[in-house]
């Protein structure tokens, strides 16, 4: 019988993916450059029955139409999926599986990890030591540990108000969105010694006893009484743009905003306003609009804005068991008797 055909769309998947993939499929690996060409990918979807695929992939309308009907399963290596345009595919009966929970302790670590590095101001401290200039363009952070021997800290002036952070002991710290990753960042916090807990969510949740007490508020009390806004909400039709210029004003000029979510809660405009005014304190970043974000944009140039280029899940194991559950989803759409076992619709 025909092995059912597969499309990858990069080629750096974790091996144990690609294996379980070959050994039932017949599979089409995308192997240039990051992310596959738009015409490429509308040209080699074509006829596929399974789409293995990306956040940096959009499939819309045009690819579904290039893939034509063969097309059955999209599995996506990522818990976010606001690049799928959804509603169509549930409407094609194309099944649709994504990759939660593998990846919820990992990306709470890198909030925690970016919290950290902003509040008390690690990456622009580094710059100092190392003699780079103040700014964050992700990849002179990179370079910067490696640089830490030529000399730059003999020329800073350290004293006692030099690179002063901000702490969280004493703190009131709100989360916007608390599901999987804004409840582990929450259980995470808890040794901080934070005098307060606040979130906005879609409902009040239960949390259970190994959680710290965090109180469910308005957007409005959150943003009026954080000194961390974190924000873990997923992107939708009611997050888009959330954090607009009305909320960065409602925000305590000593804030400090998190997001590891999506760009797209924050209108990227006004939250440059509010760090170029003084109006927040500063910002940690690890998604942005657009991801990669040009190497010349504004942000980049902003000293108490630490950016990161989208590593939440970027951990060994989390990214290995992302392919796994990716690969398992897609074979379990594709194969008689098996079951998906993460499936949005
Ligand atoms: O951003 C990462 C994901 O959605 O998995």
């Amino acid at each position: 019988m025909e092995k059912p055909k597969v499309l990858i769309t990069k080629k750096d998947v974790p091996q144990i993916a690609i294996r379980k993939l070959r050994e039932l499929c017949d599979v089409d690996i995308y192997e240039g450059s990051y992310p596959m060409p738009r015409d490429q990918l509308l040209a080699r979807v074509a006829g596929k029955d399974g789409l293995f695929c990306f956040i940096t992939d959009r499939i819309n309308t045009k690819v579904l139409d290039a893939a034509g009907r063969s097309l059955r399963v999209i599995s996506t290596m990522s818990v976010g999926y606001d690049h799928l345009s959804l509603e169509e595919m549930k409407s094609r009966d194309i099944k649709v599986g994504y990759t939660p929970d593998v990846l919820t302790d990992a990306t709470a670590e890198l909030t925690l990890a970016l919290l950290l590095a902003t509040w008390r101001r690690l990456l622009q401290a580094n710059a100092a030591a190392t003699g780079q200039r103040c700014c964050y363009r992700p990849t002179l952070l990179l370079q910067a540990n490696a640089e830490l021997n030529n000399g730059g800290w003999g020329r800073c002036v350290w004293g006692p108000v030099w690179m002063l952070g901000k702490g969280l002991s004493g703190s009131t710290v709100g989360i916007f969105g608390l599901g999987r990753t804004g409840q582990a960042v929450l259980k995470r916090l808890a040794g901080f010694n934070v005098a307060k807990f606040l979130y906005t969510s879609t409902t009040k949740k239960e949390l259970g006893g190994s959680y710290p007490v965090a109180e469910f508020v308005s957007f409005e009390r959150l943003l009026q009484e954080s000194d961390f806004v974190i924000c873990t909400a997923a992107l939708n039709e009611q997050t888009r743009a959330k954090f607009n210029k009305d909320a960065f004003a409602a925000m305590k000029n000593s804030a400090v905003f998190i997001n590891t979510s999506r760009g797209g809660l924050v209108d990227q405009e006004a939250l440059v306003w509010a760090i170029q005014t003084g109006q927040i304190r500063a910002a940690g970043l690890d998604v942005m609009t657009p991801e990669p974000l040009p190497a010349d944009h504004i942000l980049t140039t902003l000293p108490n804005c630490t950016l990161l280029p989208h590593l939440g899940t970027s951990e060994e194991r989390t990214r290995a068991a992302m392919a796994e559950l990716a690969a398992d989803n897609l074979l379990g759409g594709l194969i008689v008797g098996k079951q998906m076992p993460k499936r949005l619709c």
